[in-house]
């Protein structure tokens, strides 16, 4: 049987450019007895590369050797972990799914900006318009705990960051005193000022995944 955790995983998740890693610096600064997994850094510092996609100029992560790495560091709970692909990690060890939304001309911006060519670029943007990542989260994991969130401005982040550490909060209380009510109605409640963009509406699209 698994073990209880006494802190929560975390993933943010979202195509590449939509803020995750920005995300998960503010995030850590506010939760800084987190652990930090950025998984493309963290699959390279532990060798879970399998070969390199000339085409996408990015390498293949080989995910077995990836959960097999990860897995131990995740059962103790209290992780932030940061990639593009969410659908590798088993659902008992993911409390909540974060998606970054972001508008296309913006992920173009920023994509051009970090140098990307313009298949990738491309690439992503498409991903982006079928709501892929969010489609594979929600394919994933139950729905409950999957939202989805704009991540277009500083104060969106701002925003979204205030929202999940709230989350975290709430998650800590309803574990601590053993409740057991379903953990989204619990942050509906607690967020009932949000307007009903933050509701899931991932369109159903063909796999396909996204790299850096
Ligand atoms: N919500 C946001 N508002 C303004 N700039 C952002 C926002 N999110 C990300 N950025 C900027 O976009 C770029 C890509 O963000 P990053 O966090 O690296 O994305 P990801 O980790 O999803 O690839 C960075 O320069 C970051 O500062």
């Amino acid at each position: 049987m698994e073990a209880r955790r006494f802190k929560p995983n975390l993933l943010i998740t979202g195509t590449p450019g939509c803020g995750k890693s920005t995300t998960c610096e503010l995030l850590q600064r506010r939760l800084p007895e987190y652990k930090y997994y950025n998984i493309s850094d963290f699959a390279k510092e532990h060798d879970c590369y399998d070969g390199y996609d000339e085409s996408r100029k990015s390498y293949i992560v080989d995910e077995d050797r990836l959960l097999d790495e990860l897995e131990p560091l995740l059962r103790q709970g209290a992780s932030i972990i940061d990639w593009h692909v969410n659908d590798v990690f088993p659902e008992r060890l993911i409390d909540l799914v974060v998606v970054l939304r972001c508008d296309n001309g913006i992920l173009y911006d920023r994509l051009k900006a970090r140098g990307y060519h313009n298949s990738k670029i491309e690439e992503n943007l498409d991903a982006e318009i079928m709501g892929v990542v969010l489609q594979d989260a929600t394919d994933s994991y139950e729905q409950e705990i999957v939202v989805e969130l704009r991540s277009d401005t500083t104060e969106q982040m701002e925003a979204n960051v205030d929202r999940i550490v709230s989350w975290v909060q709430l998650w800590l209380k309803q574990h601590k005193e053993g409740v057991t009510n379903e953990f989204q109605g619990q942050v509906d409640e607690h967020d009932s000022e949000q307007d009903s963009d933050d509701s899931l509406s991932g369109d159903s699209v063909e796999e396909e995944h996204t790299d850096q």
